[in-house]
């Protein structure tokens, strides 16, 4: 399992390179404007140039409106600002339709301008909660779209988890369609370390955190701490290691 961590600045970032044989994608957001809030391409850009050049660096694009061209563009300029994994928070999309649409065309604008990019499409586990795609479709939706992962998190970050809106039955279910459609499964949402046992055993490609990281484990206030990437990442491998003695 991958771990991606999200910072919000450059100051962050160099805290998460001071961790970075622990972590595997770095991810740049701007959590005070949403779960999957855009920052802006010059933070993207300082970031990529402040982290170690093997670590791939993740972008989101925003949680998105229904506006497929808007989308399009806005996932170009975090290419164009030196991200390789593009990540779309599929807010404003009411339907497994509307989705494909926004998605397929951030797909060709990414990938037509950098083929080896990897694009994410996400909806969410509390997708009840804002009217948004259900978040069972996720796969598929990147599936027809082109898109190399499907990915959940939280939109409302109140404290409610992941397993809280989808249960660890679902979540399975969520990573079995995604790798019957040859796509990667990343799943995040307030994610604790107690989670691990559970998504390394449904097979969980990608997971994707900060609260859990951050100081006071508060994804707002708090910054992200070297040693608590550390010792999350301590507590993935072990859990790697116990489902792998089981597994043989
Ligand atoms: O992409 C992952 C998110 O940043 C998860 O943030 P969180 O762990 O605070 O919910």
């Amino acid at each position: 399992m991958l771990l991606l961590i999200s910072p919000d600045s450059v100051e962050e970032a160099l805290d998460c390179a001071k961790a970075a044989e622990h972590l595997d994608i770095v991810d740049v957001k701007k959590p005070d404007e949403g779960s999957l809030g855009a920052n802006y391409p010059w933070v993207i850009r300082d970031i990529r140039a402040a982290v170690p050049a093997d670590k791939p660096v993740s972008a989101t694009v925003g949680d998105v409106p229904y506006k497929p061209g808007t989308v399009a563009q806005a996932a170009l300029g975090a290419a164009v600002s030196g991200a390789t994994y593009i990540k779309v928070g599929l807010y404003g999309c009411t339907t497994p339709e509307q989705a494909v649409e926004v998605m397929r065309g951030v797909v060709r604008a990414v990938k037509d301008y950098r083929p080896d990019a990897f694009v994410v499409a996400s909806g969410y586990a509390d997708a009840h909660r804002i009217g948004c795609v259900n978040p069972l479709a996720l796969p598929d939706i990147a599936r027809l779209s082109g898109s190399d992962a499907a990915m959940l998190d939280t939109a409302v970050k109140d404290g409610t988890r992941l397993f809280d809106h989808v249960p660890p039955d679902a979540c399975a279910e969520f990573v079995r369609l995604a790798h019957e459609a040859d796509l990667l499964a990343a799943l995040a949402g307030s994610i604790k370390e107690e989670d691990l046992a559970t998504l390394t055993g449904i097979g969980t490609d990608i997971v994707g955190v900060r609260g859990a990281v951050c100081e006071r484990g508060d994804r707002t206030t708090g910054r992200i701490q070297p040693q608590l990437v550390a010792a999350f990442r301590a507590e993935m491998d072990r859990h790697a290691r116990a489902y792998a003695a089981t597994a043989s």
